[in-house]
């Protein structure tokens, strides 16, 4: 990580950190005040995004219906499949928590980030203490895209949606298979909402 001066935050993402079991030990010796935020969604979208963009790069791959299961018959799913354990989110807080406390974890709403962008990110500015800077006035919803995008991009005056890469769409999935996920996850997404205080109305 590069130095931090003083009224600076430096910011560093990716997305595998949340699921990475080595990463909250590593983090917390670098440095205990790091804030942590975190985007979730609906873990069964998730599944299939994740499925989507798997597909998008290998396209010989078996169908969502197939990974899911290690038994189609008994309906036994199959949590090894990176696409389903990720979204077990209270098993993966629990670990984060070993060494940050709640206060320093925020999770970002995945659908209200479509809904309503600068509610949410509202929250991550008062979060980081910073003043709300980006509101409504910088968000437009792009009919095209079907996503909000913004007016304009730094340093630009055009405007700017997300790329190709984000927000694909998603293969029709079986509907009991879906449905199976959907009781697969509910006690682990209740935990989840017990343990950060905010229901999501994922069920
Ligand atoms: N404004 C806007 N424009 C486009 N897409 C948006 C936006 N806000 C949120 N999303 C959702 O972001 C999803 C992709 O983000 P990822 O989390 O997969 O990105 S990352 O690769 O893990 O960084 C992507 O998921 P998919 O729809 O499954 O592609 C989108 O639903």
């Amino acid at each position: 990580m590069p130095k931090t001066l003083e009224g600076q935050i430096t910011m560093e993402k990716t997305p595998s950190y949340f699921v990475t079991r080595e990463a909250p030990a590593r983090i917390s010796a670098m440095s205990r005040d790091t804030k942590l935020i975190v985007v979730v969604r609906d873990p069964v979208t998730r599944a299939i995004s994740d499925f989507t963009q798997t597909l998008s790069k290998k396209p010989d791959i078996p169908s969502f219906e197939s990974l899911t299961f290690r038994n189609r018959t008994t309906g036994l799913i199959d949590t090894s499949w990176s696409a389903i354990q990720i979204g077990i989110y209270a098993k993966h807080l629990d670990n984060w928590l070993q060494y940050f406390p709640m206060g320093q974890i925020l999770f970002v709403s995945g659908e209200r980030l479509i809904s309503d962008p600068a509610g949410e990110l509202g929250r991550v500015q008062d979060f980081l203490g910073l003043k709300r800077i980006i509101t409504d006035k910088h968000f437009y919803f792009n009919q095209t895209k079907g996503f909000p995008c913004l007016k304009k991009a730094e340093g630009s005056s055009k405007p700017h949606c997300l790329g190709k890469t984000k927000g694909r769409t998603h293969p029709n999935i079986d509907p009991e298979v879906v449905q199976r996920l959907r009781d697969f996850y509910r006690p682990f997404n209740m935990k989840f909402y017990q343990m950060t205080g905010h229901n999501f109305g994922w069920d």
